[in-house]
């Protein structure tokens, strides 16, 4: 019996009808039909076809190829799973998403290696620094100052790097491999790297000491980050750290904010101990360009801390993302809430958007006292002017001290107008320290002009003897051409500055605003303190904003005889100029360019 008589015969079996009779089968001698039939002639059963099947020599020789099959099946599968082992017991092994803090600090420690170096096939970017730019080389040819010249060298993709760290075999790589958590089926970049030890203890060392080297090269800068999508938050810039005599405040207030800012991060236990939410924050508010932003920024860098910056006003904001954005801040952090009153002018909901019948929005999903700090005062706000989003100020309270509230984060929140806020976000232990900004004072005044003049990093040198030659009326000066609103189209020869300015004759001056042509000017200390005793005297205080001046000395950047020679002059133009806005706008008599309301600036400029 051939095997497709077998298989016939198991055929009609199945269908539960007889055999089919096949032409050998009509003609030989019992066949297996007939043994497969019931001496009744009915279809055969079960255990008969299994007599048969076994009767089968064929069945067998099936039966050994199945057998030897799964042996060598499982030899093959139970080899590779002791290989994989065998393998996993003697490398370490780490996989890093390109974007990563640990991919970043990997390849930082890569490019410091002689290996990756010299590597003799690499990829050269020349658009991506990587955030900070650590990575960033020059081809050798350049100072490297030009960021047009640099290039950063990445490992090429689906290659090995093979290295040696510690005595220990290393490889890393580069793959692209799909992104099992995006919905478009995209990929993504991972950099693997691979130690050939047992020791997992080893592979975070070398983490460490990559995350030492990155942080003592990145030691100058400041991560700052900004919301990606509506949940998550994306480093898109490093920024140079400011220092702290940078920012001119009256005496003891930058210090104030930064200890306290100190303080509360060594006070964790305290906090806990008390069951106090450790959490700070501070309210920045006052004059436009009184130095808010800039105060923040240093404070980040004295505490070497991240900013992470939120816009209340953008539109893809609801309060359940604003929670989650807040709930995914790291443990230590500054989280910066700039202009947060134009959130509640323009951006956020005043009216509970799940309950829009409430005209004022209560904090009764919230705690107890925000019922009633919410309604002091703010009844009937217009929300504004359109650009809604879904953020409601229960939301933002909630996000800001509710249960999901990151612990340890520093909120810093800056605003123009303070009566616009509402009480309940005031309240300390939200905000719990407000600091006022003024417009400039004498202080201010005085040693903002000292900075520009008296402190650089990279002085233009200026002898005693020369800097006698300069006449203390600035006549010398007055010619330089070297101004931001009255250009001489033909600078007066023999000026090294002017020639940078010298247009072809017959050419107006077109423009307005600062030229730089010299880095900075250094003015002897003697002659400072005189000058700056004069500067000051011409500026009448709280009359100007910070920014205000600094644009001002701006345009004398080299010529500190004559800002001091013109502020006179100057303050009067602005003056008038701020009594006819005043005027024109009808707020306020002349002369209102100083303190206003409570909390509410008017600058000249602004
Ligand atoms: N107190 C200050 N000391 C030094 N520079 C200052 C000071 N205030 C303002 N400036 C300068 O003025 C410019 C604007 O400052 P900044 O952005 O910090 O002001 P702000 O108070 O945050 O303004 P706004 O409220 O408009 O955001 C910056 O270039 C900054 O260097």
């Amino acid at each position: 019996m051939d095997a497709a008589e077998v298989l016939q015969t198991v055929l009609s079996v199945i269908q539960g009808g007889t055999p089919i009779a096949t032409p050998s089968s009509a003609t030989s001698t019992p066949s297996s039909s007939q043994m497969l039939s019931p001496q009744g002639g009915g279809p055969p059963t079960i255990p008969q076809m299994i007599v048969t099947l076994l009767s089968l020599g064929a069945f067998w020789d099936w039966l050994k190829v199945l057998l030897v099959g799964a042996f060598l099946e499982i030899c093959r599968r139970g080899s590779a799973a002791v290989w994989e082992k065998l393998w996993d017991s003697v490398w370490v092994t780490a996989d890093f998403e390109w974007d990563s803090d640990g991919a970043e600090w990997l390849m930082y420690w890569l490019s410091q290696q002689r290996v990756f170096q010299k590597a003799r096939s690499i990829e050269v970017c020349t658009w991506y620094f990587g955030p900070e730019g650590v990575c960033v080389n020059d081809l050798g040819d350049s100072d490297g100052d030009d960021r047009n010249d640099q290039v950063v060298f990445l490992p090429s993709l689906a290659r090995t790097y093979s290295l040696w760290y510690r005595g220990l075999y290393l490889t890393v790589s580069r793959d692209r491999v799909l992104d099992a958590g995006s919905p478009w089926k995209t990929s993504k970049d991972m950099l693997q790297i691979s130690m050939l030890t047992r020791d997992s203890g080893l592979l975070r060392e070398l983490l460490k000491e990559a995350r030492k080297a990155y942080k003592a090269a990145n030691g100058h800068l400041i991560d700052v980050f900004v919301t990606e999508g509506t949940e998550n938050w994306q480093r898109v810039a490093a920024q140079e750290k400011r220092p702290m005599s940078s920012v001119v405040l009256d005496p003891g207030v930058f210090e104030l904010v930064l200890e306290d800012a100190r303080d509360f991060l060594n006070s964790r236990k305290w906090y806990s101990d008390r069951g106090i939410p450790f959490r700070r924050g501070y309210l920045l508010y006052g004059a436009p360009g009184a130095g808010k932003t800039s105060m923040i920024h240093s404070i980040a860098g004295e505490l070497g801390l991240a900013i992470y910056i939120l816009s209340l006003t953008v539109t893809s904001l609801n309060d359940n993302s604003l929670k989650a954005l807040i709930s995914h801040l790291p443990k230590s952090c500054i989280l910066l809430m700039e202009d947060i009153d134009a959130a509640f002018v323009r951006g956020i909901a005043r009216r509970d958007i799940a309950n829009p019948e409430l005209h004022l929005l209560t904090s009764s999903n919230d705690d107890g006292d925000d019922n009633e700090d919410s309604s002091k005062g703010h009844a009937g706000r217009d929300p504004g002017g359109g650009g809604h989003n879904g953020v409601t100020l229960s939301g933002l309270l909630n996000a800001l001290d509710g249960i999901a509230a990151q612990e340890g984060r520093i909120l810093f929140a800056t605003t123009n107008d303070y009566a616009a806020l509402d009480p309940a976000l005031l309240r300390p232990g939200r905000l719990d320290l407000h600091i006022e900004f003024g417009l400039a004072s004498k202080h201010q005044a005085k040693e903002l002009f000292k900075r520009f003049y008296t402190s650089s990093d990279a002085p233009v040198k200026v002898d005693e003897e020369d800097d006698d030659n300069i006449e203390d009326d600035g006549a010398g000066e007055k010619n330089s051409a070297y101004s931001s609103r009255t250009v001489s189209p033909v600078p007066p020869p023999g000026n090294a500055t002017s020639k940078l300015l010298a247009m072809p004759e017959g050419v107006k001056s077109v423009y307005v605003g600062m030229t730089c042509t010299r880095h900075s000017f250094q003015l002897p200390q003697k002659k400072a303190a005189a000058l700056v005793e004069r500067f000051a005297a011409a500026i009448p205080p709280h009359t100007f904003s910070m920014a205000t001046l600094q644009g001002y000395l701006m345009a004398y950047k080299v010529r500190p005889y004559v800002a001091v020679e013109e502020a006179p002059a100057w303050v009067e133009k602005k003056m008038r100029e701020n009594d006819t806005q005043a005027a024109a706008k009808g707020r306020g008599s002349p002369g209102a360019s100083t303190l206003g309301k409570t909390g509410t600036f008017h600058d000249v400029d602004d």
